[in-house]
């Protein structure tokens, strides 16, 4: 690297790591790691290892993560523009690692953006239970958002929040929480020169006053007997062990899971052994830290108590009603999916479509406007994927999230994203968005088409271009005519909507996402 390292950094790692500091070091010479993670939202790691293009060696504390070696560019292959891996530097995976999280689980990745990890969360639950993922400044989860939509998740909710006005939001209600706390950022020097020129020596100590209270938010938005999961980037005591130390003495509802010292996690230093330690110098990968704290389960609910209390168990009857729903849609026949529809319909502002949009969509919708639009979204979507998604319908204007909450959970909260796309209403009719083909697999889809990565047809869709398929080439179910809306993947997973007709496929990969 060509960043000169800051002396006094340098001289607090000496004091760190005493005589393996020239170890560490040495490492400055080296150039960081590559890694991906498959999304097994959509592909399994075995069949990614059978699919790559380039060489793969499996990182050891993550099922689903490999090293990608020199040379490798994953982000220049269609497979990554069909969300089967994410590109994620190998120590950032560790952490979702030692979450625990299980379908059905309510999760809260607090510091989310750009997603990493909460895509990492997303692929456990298996689109089972609900990931509400956080970030604080509102340019950085616009990415997040494109990387849920990217990688086909379904229940997940994008906050643009503080962490206090989350806790005061979701008290008590969460089964695993991700603090992937803002820090100094020492550990990713080698990779990020930027990291470099920004560190000054009261850096960590800034940070460390922003970890507090996220960990304390934390703490109120936790589930009791749940599990939260602290990791940072740094090597700095004072963000980490410190940090841990004192949130458990003012919290003695929380013990330490030890976890260091076993497998590839060194030990956390000084009086924590149990929080995990990744060095540059022992692992490939850059520095991490990682501690996991444990509730012990006791009520503790503060000041607000009844109502906080009220408004937690509303929520988690909601939640449960979708987590059964989630289960049973994917079990569904279309006529008990769309039973589920009519007792959803609830949510939205109104004032989108009018009997005559009803009419369009080939029956003659009555009611509100909202309801005439919810009629028009579930004739398309009867018609495009023959059930219906499971969840909360929630209008922005014209635009349609199935939410794994109800609206009212979320009233207050600045929301970028309050569930799953499914598309819009423009001119009476129902335009399915490109979330919607993201998260699907073909098999669900009336009509489908794949392209092969080979002869060059994915990328030709993937810069936008209309191509030529003839109707043999597409899978129709029963009952299904070939014009129409079809989803289009790539060697078999999906990637984005086309629109065929005589022949032809036009285009509907959307312009800010192309291939360049
Ligand atoms: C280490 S990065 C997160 C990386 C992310 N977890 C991933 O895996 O892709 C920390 C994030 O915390 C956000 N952040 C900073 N202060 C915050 C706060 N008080 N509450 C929530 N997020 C915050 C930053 O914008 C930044 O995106």
């Amino acid at each position: 690297m060509a960043a000169q390292l800051p002396g006094l950094f340098m001289e607090r790692m000496k004091e760190l790591l005493g005589p393996e500091y020239e170890l560490f070091v040495d490492t400055y010479k080296q150039s960081p790691y590559g890694g991906i993670r498959a999304n097994t939202l959509k592909i399994t790691v075995d069949e990614l290892r059978g699919r790559s293009p380039f060489g793969l060696e499996p990182i050891p504390w993550c099922p689903t993560g490999f090293y990608t070696g020199e040379g490798a560019r994953p982000g220049k292959h269609p497979y990554y523009h069909a969300g089967l891996y994410y590109i994620q530097e190998p120590s950032a995976m560790a952490p979702v690692e030692l979450l625990g999280v299980q379908p059905g689980d309510r999760v809260l990745d607090l510091c989310a953006a750009p997603g990493g990890k909460s895509t990492q969360i997303a692929a456990k639950l298996q689109g089972e239970g609900l990931l509400v993922t956080n970030d604080l400044h509102p340019e950085r989860t616009k990415a997040l958002a494109k990387n849920l939509e990217l990688y086909g998740v379904r229940n997940g909710i994008v906050l643009n929040e503080s962490p206090e006005r989350i806790a005061a939001a979701f008290p008590g209600f969460f089964d695993r929480i991700l603090i992937d706390a803002p820090c100094s950022g020492e550990g990713m020097f080698r990779k990020d020169e930027d990291m470099v020129k920004q560190w000054e020596p009261e850096t960590p100590a800034k940070y460390a006053g922003m970890q507090r209270e996220i960990l304390a938010a934390a703490a109120a938005a936790l589930k009791p007997g749940g599990t939260v999961v602290y990791s940072t980037c740094t090597f700095a005591l004072e963000e980490n062990e410190e940090m841990i130390e004192e949130f458990l003495s003012g919290h003695p509802q929380f013990s330490l899971v030890p976890v260091g010292g076993s497998g590839p996690f060194a030990a956390g230093l000084g009086p924590l052994p149990g929080a995990a330690r990744l060095w540059p110098h022992k692992v490939k990968g850059e520095g991490h830290f990682m501690a996991v704290l444990q509730h012990d389960g006791s009520e503790s609910l503060d000041s607000d108590g009844e109502a906080a209390a009220e408004a937690k168990a509303d929520l988690q009857e909601a939640a449960l009603t979708i987590s059964s729903r989630n289960r049973d849609a994917r079990s569904a026949s279309p006529a008990k999916a769309s039973a589920g529809r009519a007792e959803s319909g609830r949510g939205g502002k109104g004032g989108r479509g009018s009997g005559k949009a009803g009419a369009s969509a080939g029956r003659q919708a009555q009611g509100t406007g909202e309801e005439v639009s919810l009629a028009v979204y579930a004739d398309f979507i009867q018609e495009l994927l023959g059930t219906m998604p499971a969840g909360y319908p929630i209008w922005f204007g014209d635009h349609l999230y199935i939410s794994p909450l109800p609206r009212e959970a979320l009233d207050g909260l600045k929301t970028i994203r309050p569930g799953w796309y499914v598309g819009h209403m423009k001119s009476g009719r129902f335009i399915p968005g490109h979330p919607l083909a993201t998260a699907l697999r073909p098999a669900e889809s009336s009509r489908s088409v794949s392209l092969s990565t080979e002869s060059g047809e994915a990328v030709s869709y993937l810069k936008g271009e209309t191509l030529s398929i003839p109707e043999e080439r597409l899978s129709i179910k029963a009952g299904h005519a070939s014009k129409g809306y079809t989803l289009v993947c790539i060697d078999g997973f999906s990637a984005g909507w086309g629109k065929w007709q005589d022949g032809m496929l036009k285009n509907e990969y959307p312009a800010g996402w192309r291939w360049t």
